[in-house]
């Protein structure tokens, strides 16, 4: 039911997308809406520029017959200036296309990251679990760029290469339609090269991307681990898991290289072929009278105009499939939809248990059940706590109260209705919950406090205190240098655990839920500070219900209820001295 697999690299391997190319473009410019006019502005003036680079040779071809070989200078010299100021128009149109389009870009980048990280945001904490947060990085900053690189600055060349191409194929077709269709010959075998090559280019590009995900995966676990590495003497292990995660991205980018340049030559060879055809044919014509010298450096002007811009096509195509590939992996990410779906429930329950579980089962995805038909109700104002051996679900069953993940079987129900059916919002007031490894941000201890909590947000220092002092929580305050202002850096690793868990609990009590879940929130913390927190909790409002997990079964001695869970089950375990006795007999089974 709710065993959704967010592993991206299984799901790409099951499930390779196939989009058309339009249909993707068309949603790459529905992203860029709002930048249709600048778009528009683009096109002309690469149009513009297009005609200019299809006129020259014409007038040049005129010329020649009209004006050099009757020795007319005068209309010589027009033509020239003539020409001199259509290729300095084309310069400017050019310049001007080549700004708008990088900003059209970069906004698509900018787009692109926004809607990649909103999409973090709305996903389950499943999804982070299966996903290398590397990995996700790389997603967001190297993929999107790929994108960015093509918009900005090949889409155009793109158009611009097409319209010439086209334009100079027409004007090669009316000139002489025998030279000219044996001129366009060689462009056929560029055509089904182009067809066979492209998946397989594509297919180059996204494994290259992929290792490069891979790469930026195993620096993010050595830089979070590096103590570890360290204190155990692994620099070596990793070094060696970094080669070897290196050396697979430099196997595939040089893959990725030859198959991004595989086009050139083939288009180069028909360019190439397209001038000897129309060379031979064309001194036959003229030998037989039936074309002028004028016509054919026309003619070959026209050539190189149809071949260039085909020889531009062949980057500008392995840039495309790279941002074809780059954009798989973002859409991959971007079609993943939280199974943490809201529901309606319009019961108005009389007098309802805080929270009840309902013959509740639960497993991770990709993992073996880790509860089994539990039912249990938490009561308001009441004091509980879960133990259990290590591994035996107890922080499983707290993460199902806080719906960080749905039951795979059965109901929660948060006063009486669907837990469900509330938002995130109401909640996450409603439920604090002190995490094992409490997480903080960078900043200051007033921040961190105050994350997630509006209500305090316009507050003074001096007020904040106050409100510190009033939740009886100074005595922790007093616990940091320079209070509120004392900085946290580096995601709280400038300080030391208890001081986060000092932290955490904070947070969680400042938000005054009406759950507050415990998660081995004292096991870093002397006694005495521990003491300290036992009279806060005390001094909790009446209604506050409270979930203690512990393994030191002293910090559960004010529990008005023990509930011991252990391989797949909850069992009420009565007294502190049952609960001690259960921990001694049982095994864990789970
Ligand atoms: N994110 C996860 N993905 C897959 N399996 C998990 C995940 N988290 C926990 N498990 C598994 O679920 C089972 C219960 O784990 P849980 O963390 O709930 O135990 P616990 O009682 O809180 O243990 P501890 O006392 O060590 O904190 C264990 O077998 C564990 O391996």
């Amino acid at each position: 039911m709710n065993n959704q697999s967010y592993d991206l690299n299984q799901l790409s391997a099951s499930a390779p997308e196939k989009k058309s190319t339009i249909a993707v473009l068309r949603k790459l410019f529905a992203l860029i809406a709002e930048e249709k006019g600048k778009l528009y502005l683009a096109c002309l003036f690469i149009i513009i520029n297009a005609l200019i680079n299809l006129s020259g040779p014409l007038l040049v071809g005129y010329a020649i017959d009209h004006y050099v070989q009757h020795k007319e200078y005068h209309g010589l010299l027009v033509i020239s200036g003539f020409l001199l100021a259509m290729y300095l128009v084309g310069f400017c149109t050019s310049y001007v296309q080549t700004r708008l389009m990088g900003g059209v870009g970069q906004r698509l980048l900018f787009q692109l990251r926004n809607a990649v990280f909103r999409k973090l945001q709305e996903l389950p904490v499943a999804f982070f679990n299966q996903n290398k947060a590397g990995d996700l990085i790389s997603r967001i900053n190297n993929d999107t760029d790929k994108l960015n690189q093509f918009f900005s600055q090949s889409l155009m060349q793109f158009v611009g290469s097409l319209i010439i191409m086209i334009g100079a194929g027409i004007f090669l077709l009316s000139i002489h339609i025998e030279l000219g269709s044996a001129a366009l010959a060689p462009a056929l075998l560029i055509v089904v090269f182009t067809k066979l090559a492209s998946p397989w280019v594509k297919r180059t590009n996204a494994l290259n991307l992929k290792s490069v995900g891979g790469m930026s995966a195993e620096i993010q676990e050595s830089l979070n681990n590096f103590k570890v590495i360290i204190a155990f003497n692994r620099r070596d292990y990793f070094r060696e898991r970094f080669e070897q995660v290196n050396t697979q991205n430099y196997t595939t980018a040089m893959k990725a290289g030859v198959a991004n340049n595989i086009f050139m030559p083939v288009y180069g060879l028909s360019a190439n072929l397209g001038q000897v055809v129309v060379l031979v044919m064309g001194i036959y014509l003229i030998a037989t009278g039936s074309f002028t010298v004028g016509l054919l450096i026309s003619f070959l002007a026209y050539v190189n105009n149809f071949y260039n811009p085909l020889r531009q096509l062949a980057a500008l195509w392995a840039n495309f499939q790279v941002a074809m590939a780059g954009w798989d992996r973002i859409s991959q990410l971007l079609a993943l939809e939280s199974n943490l779906e809201t529901v309606q429930d319009n019961s108005f329950p009389v007098q309802p248990a805080l929270l009840e579980f309902k013959d509740v089962s639960f497993g991770y995805p990709n993992g073996k059940p880790v509860l089994h038909h539990i039912s249990f109700t938490l009561e308001r104002g009441k004091t509980y706590a879960f133990v259990g051996p290590t591994g035996g679900g107890k922080t499983t069953t707290a993460s199902l109260i806080a719906r960080l993940y749905d039951p795979t079987e059965g109901k929660i129900m948060l006063e009486g209705k669907d837990i469900r059916s509330y938002d995130a919002t109401t909640r996450a007031t409603t439920i604090g919950f002190i995490l094992q490894e409490p997480f903080l941000f960078s900043g200051t201890v007033r921040e961190n406090i105050l994350y997630g909590n509006e209500q305090y947000l316009d507050y003074t220092n001096e007020q904040l205190v106050q409100v510190v002092h009033d939740a009886g929580l100074e005595a922790l305050l007093a616990r940091f240098d320079n209070g509120l202002d004392t900085t946290v850096s580096n995601s709280g690793d400038s300080i030391s655990l208890g001081q986060k868990q000092l932290l955490a609990f904070m947070r969680a009590v400042l938000r005054n839920p009406s759950l507050l879940i415990l998660d081995e929130a004292t096991a870093n913390i002397d006694t005495v500070t521990e003491q300290l927190l036992e009279d806060i909790l005390r001094r909790l409002p009446a209604t506050t219900t409270r979930v203690i997990i512990a393994h030191r079964l002293n910090t559960i001695e004010s529990a008005d209820e023990i509930f011991f869970i252990n391989a797949g089950e909850v069992n009420r375990a009565g007294s502190l001295q049952d609960a001690m006795h259960m921990l001694l007999q049982e095994k864990r089974q789970s």
